[in-house]
């Protein structure tokens, strides 16, 4: 990799602001330059400005460099910019960061429907950086580009259904239910007197940025690179519950496949273990050594004890069984704000500086 690309951070006192400080404090290429946030926090400095939840403390670089607003023209000089925008303001923002002709690499949902938009997770879909010079073409731009990571929930189900995909082909139906972290919610987030001592069922347009996003992360692009071309066969069905746990998102899936008799258990573990990807083929530094951790003990994954494997860049997946409905059924478990957002966003961008695209 080339030395030193200047990142900008927006929304950089979020809940995924924060691990993105974390993560890129000593990076290796990626160095801190510019931090964006609201109008409340802009002119201050980070450490003021910041509610910070981290158990590490802000890192000695980052905790007096001022925080500006998020106008393009601010960071202008930077070669990466990553948003961990509230999504209600990420589209316009990100949108004139993208026509400034900056590199952006977004958390938010705004633009993963976009059919030019790569909707990537980096240990799954890398291919789809191919698209990358159909989008400059469209937007008119030389070096810029957006592409986006997926919803937390729906990264942690793609690794492993990519493995048994590339293993045992297709598969025509998948049911998840998930168990999610409040930190999914962002800060303050989800009331204490409605998570405390209780489980809500209902997480507003989860189940269906679930059921839409599988099938294009596990698609294809087509051959002239113009489009995608996400999986139709595929039928997603989810349901998400907020539970009080900090970090880590748990998944229990149960799947179908399109080829019949389906793999014994033992053949999906060894599918799992033996699965790689793009980024750790690179060496990137954020790569994990095993994309897919297994646990074999009865009563793992679980949030407290497994959401660090890897350093929160893997998904942890165990209880791998028969289902007498469908034909097999797993656990899986997520680290909702590394892999599940910040993780793959600064992933992503290494591969794409080895890919050439910054
Ligand atoms: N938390 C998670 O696990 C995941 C979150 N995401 C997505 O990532 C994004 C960030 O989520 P999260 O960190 O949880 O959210 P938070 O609410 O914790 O943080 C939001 C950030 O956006 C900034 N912001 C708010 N309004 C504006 C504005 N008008 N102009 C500029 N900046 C603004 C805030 O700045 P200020 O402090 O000044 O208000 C803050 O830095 C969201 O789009 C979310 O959906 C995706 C995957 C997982
Ligand atoms: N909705 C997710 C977090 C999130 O913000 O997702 P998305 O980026 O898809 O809006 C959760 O509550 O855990």
């Amino acid at each position: 990799m080339s030395p030193s690309k200047k990142v900008g951070i927006l929304g950089a006192t979020g809940t995924v602001g924060q691990r993105f400080i974390l993560l890129l404090a000593d990076h290796p290429v990626f160095t801190i330059h510019a931090l964006g946030a609201s109008s409340r926090s802009a002119g201050k400095a980070y450490k003021d400005a910041v509610k910070w939840k981290q158990s590490r403390a802000i890192p000695a670089n980052v905790k007096d460099m001022t925080v500006k607003a998020c106008v393009a023209e601010e960071f202008k000089d930077c070669d990466v910019v990553f948003s961990g925008l509230d999504a209600d303001f990420a589209g316009e923002i990100e949108m004139a960061f993208l026509k400034a002709d900056l590199a952006v690499f977004s958390n938010a949902k705004n633009y993963r429907r976009e059919p030019t938009v790569p909707l990537i997770v980096p240990t799954v879909n890398t291919s789809h950086f191919d698209l990358i010079p159909q989008q400059r073409a469209l937007h008119n731009l030389k070096k810029g580009f957006i592409i986006t990571n997926a919803n937390c929930s729906t990264t942690g189900l793609v690794v492993p259904l990519k493995a048994l995909q590339d293993a045992f082909g297709p598969m025509s139906h998948i049911l998840v239910h998930t168990q999610q972290a409040i930190s999914g919610a962002g800060y303050p987030g989800v009331p204490s007197l409605d998570i405390f001592d209780n489980v809500v069922p209902h997480i507003g347009g989860e189940e269906e940025k679930m059921e839409f996003e599988a099938s294009k992360i596990l698609g294809g692009v087509t051959a002239d690179g113009k489009e995608f071309a996400p999986l139709n066969n595929m039928t997603v069905s989810a349901t998400c519950t907020r539970v009080p746990v900090l970090d880590g998102h748990l998944e229990s899936v149960s799947v179908k496949f399109v080829n019949q008799p389906p793999p014994s258990v033992e053949a999906v573990y060894e599918a799992l273990d033996k699965y790689t990807c793009e980024a750790q083929k690179l060496k990137c530094h954020l790569a994990p050594e095993h994309a897919i951790v297994i646990t074999k003990e009865s009563d793992r994954p679980q949030p407290r004890l497994d959401r660090d494997n890897e350093k929160g860049q893997a998904v942890t997946v165990g209880r791998v069984r028969k289902c007498p409905v469908l034909d097999l059924k797993f656990v899986l478990l997520v680290h909702n704000t590394v892999l599940g957002a910040a993780g793959s966003s600064v992933l992503n961008a290494e591969v794409a500086v080895s890919r050439g695209l910054i």
